[in-house]
């Protein structure tokens, strides 16, 4: 296998590819012969380009220390070569060939060729183009970075491009929140349990959270946030697949066509976004200083959402999307809110029993539930049994190298389609005309704009009132 990364030097590349690759490696999870195939527009030989991946390794590989042999089997076939365009190959198409030949040994096997566009999106229509142009589009598998489109249309033009040039089953749109394990348990929580499985639905769930708050600001990238913005950095694409995840239907199989059916026609029933009524936005105090950041800027840091799923076993119950830059502690979280003590026995003394789980890192699983406090008198307290998921037996792995193993097996069940990605832009498009509410500030450190807390109605945002993790 031939990993063509488009973009091999940039942030991504460093960040999460390589580190990816470096688990992989590890773990035994990559083919037996593979081989990276680093492009940008400049030249840099191939002995950099094995530093690169090496520095890329070491500074973002958390706690992944590379054996020397990995390090020698990640760098020993990697090829730098000069981006093609659509009117000048350059030396791409002979590097890759001869890549696939030392690959294949002789063997006369097929090198399946993985091309990963790590570009900024600007350029994920001219590289498409180019490969295209230079007949390398055939039997290749391609993976799309987000944002795939920043708007309906723009959305649109980009998969007619790629449409022109791929079958639908070659491409693999990331959004790495559906790679993240504790995501991934959620419909095995919820189906393979029946204890949960049982309360999923508007009878025993009052409200949904998907909350993301952040304490990071926007460091390194004040230029693409300030023309992105919290809402489509984050709302249309990963706090919506993993709303959609949550309120997904039971899918006819495990098999990967139906979880993506049935993951987007839950998305196909999320009512269009209210800005007037359902859409909170807020920019952190100071968020207009930054270098790169226009003076007047207007750009949301903060979004929260109250979002209606359409559909009978939803009906009435809002699903509470939030996440924001400089909030006052990092955390993603996906709650589900019981309703209260039905038989109302214990009357007011009874809290919210909630279903939660934690998306960070390895991922958890937290159950809320009232219960008798010790001592003589009948009184009520809550308390809370968590799972971490590191505990159970297994090996967890980070979302990109998740998704990775995925596209390497052709495995499409987390990656988005063009089906499910015209739903969330029909659901989010409200949000882009003219009605888009004006931002809130708020303190930095703070959870965002006193604005939003109404959107959650008398539960109220979980996170800030117990410890987030
Ligand atoms: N960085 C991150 O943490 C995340 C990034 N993404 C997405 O991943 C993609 C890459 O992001 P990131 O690595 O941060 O971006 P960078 O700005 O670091 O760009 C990546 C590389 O692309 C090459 N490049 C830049 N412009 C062009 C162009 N017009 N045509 C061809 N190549 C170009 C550059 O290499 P050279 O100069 O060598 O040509 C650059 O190093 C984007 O789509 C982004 O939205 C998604 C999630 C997180
Ligand atoms: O895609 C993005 O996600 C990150 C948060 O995700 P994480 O799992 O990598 O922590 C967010 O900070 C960033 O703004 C956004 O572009």
């Amino acid at each position: 296998m031939v990993l063509v990364l488009h973009g091999a030097r940039g942030d991504l590349s460093r960040r999460m590819v390589y580190p990816a690759l470096a688990t992989l490696q590890r773990r035994g999870l990559l083919p037996e012969r593979w081989a990276v195939l680093g492009t940008g527009r400049g030249e840099l030989s191939d002995e950099d380009f094995a530093q690169v991946i090496r520095d890329g390794i070491e500074e973002f590989g958390a706690g992944d220390d590379l054996a020397e042999d990995d390090a020698r089997v990640l760098t020993e076939h990697a090829r730098y070569t000069r981006e093609l365009t659509e009117d000048d190959p350059g030396q791409f198409p002979d590097t890759l060939a001869d890549l696939c030949r030392t690959l294949a040994d002789g063997s006369g096997e097929d090198v399946d060729v993985v091309h990963y566009l790590a570009v900024p999106p600007a350029a994920f229509v001219p590289v498409t183009r180019a490969l295209h142009a230079h007949d390398l589009n055939r039997g290749v598998r391609i993976v799309f970075e987000k944002p795939y489109g920043t708007s309906p249309e723009s959305f649109r033009e980009l998969d007619d491009v790629v449409h022109e040039v791929f079958d639908e089953e070659q491409v693999f749109r990331i959004d790495h929140f559906l790679g993240k394990e504790a995501t991934q348990n959620l419909h095995v929580l919820r189906f393979a349990n029946e204890l949960f499985g049982s309360v999923w639905d508007r009878t025993h769930v009052e409200q949904v959270q998907v909350d993301v708050p952040e304490t990071l600001d926007v460091a390194g990238r004040a230029e693409f946030y300030d023309a992105t913005g919290a809402a489509l950095d984050m709302v249309v694409n990963h706090l919506f697949q993993v709303a959609a995840q949550v309120a997904m239907e039971p899918p006819h199989d495990l098999a990967a066509e139906d979880l993506v059916h049935a993951r987007e026609d839950a998305i196909a029933c999320f009512r269009p976004l209210d800005p007037g009524t359902d859409v909170v936005l807020g920019q952190f105090v100071g968020y207009r200083d930054l270098d790169g950041v226009d003076d007047d800027s207007g750009t949301d840091t903060f979004v929260a959402v109250r979002l209606w799923v359409d559909n009978p076993r939803w009906e009435g119950v809002p699903f509470l999307l939030r996440t924001g830059k400089r909030m006052a502690d990092d955390a993603q979280r996906v709650s589900l809110v019981l309703r209260r003590d039905p038989e109302h026995l214990f009357g007011d003394e009874v809290q919210h029993g909630v279903v939660s789980l934690s998306l960070a890192g390895d991922g958890a699983i937290e159950i809320t539930t009232t219960v008798k406090r010790p001592g003589p008198d009948l009184r009520l307290s809550t308390g809370t049994a968590r799972l971490d998921l590191q505990d159970v037996d297994g090996d967890a792995l980070p979302p990109y190298a998740s998704l990775l193993v995925d596209v390497l097996q052709g495995d499409r069940s987390l990656f988005t389609t063009p089906r499910g990605l015209e739903a969330a832009w029909a659901a989010f498009e409200p949000l882009l005309g003219d009605d888009r509410p004006a931002v809130h500030p708020y303190a930095p450190g703070s959870w965002g704009p006193s604005e939003a807390c109404d959107l959650a109605g008398p539960v109220g945002w979980l996170l800030g009132q117990t410890d987030p993790t």
